[in-house]
């Protein structure tokens, strides 16, 4: 049931994508043009990432960058989050929206992967949510250093919203930067009618 007490969030916007579809990308644009004071950035691979370097002494910045670094350990990270998913599927969720940032009236989610991911955030904030789906050629994908590899392309990190989903927007992100504008124009207008609603 959607909590419609709180008076934050006036917006969730939860947005998931195929590795190297743009989403960190296209979310800092959006945040940018909503302005850094009044909206936040959540990425859900955030408190993950932040707890698997403690347990295996890696460098977080390196991990939570777009670099080589952190596929080295996307495989093993996958596996270690799956082990909590599946004894609380809203943890990450959780501790991802448990931030100083989260008393801004805006949320955007980064990196949802998961049904349960969407859910969550949908029975919490009801009509307040806004899910948007990022998407992107293989070839554009691969120009901008994406590899399939077995075990995560093929594995529900990658594949958990490919279907059963119906996004509420979808954002084609293969380098046109008009389109891409004019997609955001009308996102950013759907988030500044539920941010004058209440
Ligand atoms: N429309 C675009 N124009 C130019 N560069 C782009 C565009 N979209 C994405 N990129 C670049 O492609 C690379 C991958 O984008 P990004 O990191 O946003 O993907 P992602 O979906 O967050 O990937 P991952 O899931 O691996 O973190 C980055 O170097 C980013 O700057
Ligand atoms: C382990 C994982 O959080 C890595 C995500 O890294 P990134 O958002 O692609 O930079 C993916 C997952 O949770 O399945």
């Amino acid at each position: 049931m959607a909590d419609i007490d709180a008076e934050v969030p006036l917006a969730v916007v939860i947005f998931s994508g195929k590795r190297k579809s743009g989403k960190d990308f296209v979310t800092d644009l959006l945040q940018r043009r909503l302005g850094e004071d009044k909206c936040e950035l959540m990425r859900l691979s955030g408190p993950l990432k932040s707890q698997y370097a403690k347990e295996h002494g890696l460098d977080l910045e390196r991990l939570l960058d777009a670099s080589e670094y952190k596929e080295t350990y996307r495989l093993d990270m996958i596996r270690w989050g799956e082990e909590r998913r599946n004894q609380d599927p809203g943890y990450f969720c959780c501790l991802a929206t448990r931030c100083p940032g989260a008393q801004k009236p805006v949320w955007i989610i980064t990196d949802a992967r998961r049904k349960t991911d969407v859910q969550y955030f949908r029975d919490k904030y009801g009509t307040r949510a806004i899910s948007v789906r990022v998407e992107a050629q293989e070839e554009v994908r691969r120009k901008r250093g994406w590899v399939f590899t077995s075990g995560v392309d093929d594995a529900e990190s990658e594949c958990g919203l490919d279907e059963g989903v119906t996004w509420d927007v979808i954002i084609t992100n293969d380098g046109e930067h008009s389109h891409l504008m004019e997609q955001l124009d009308q996102l950013e207008h759907s988030i500044r009618e539920k941010q004058g609603k209440q």
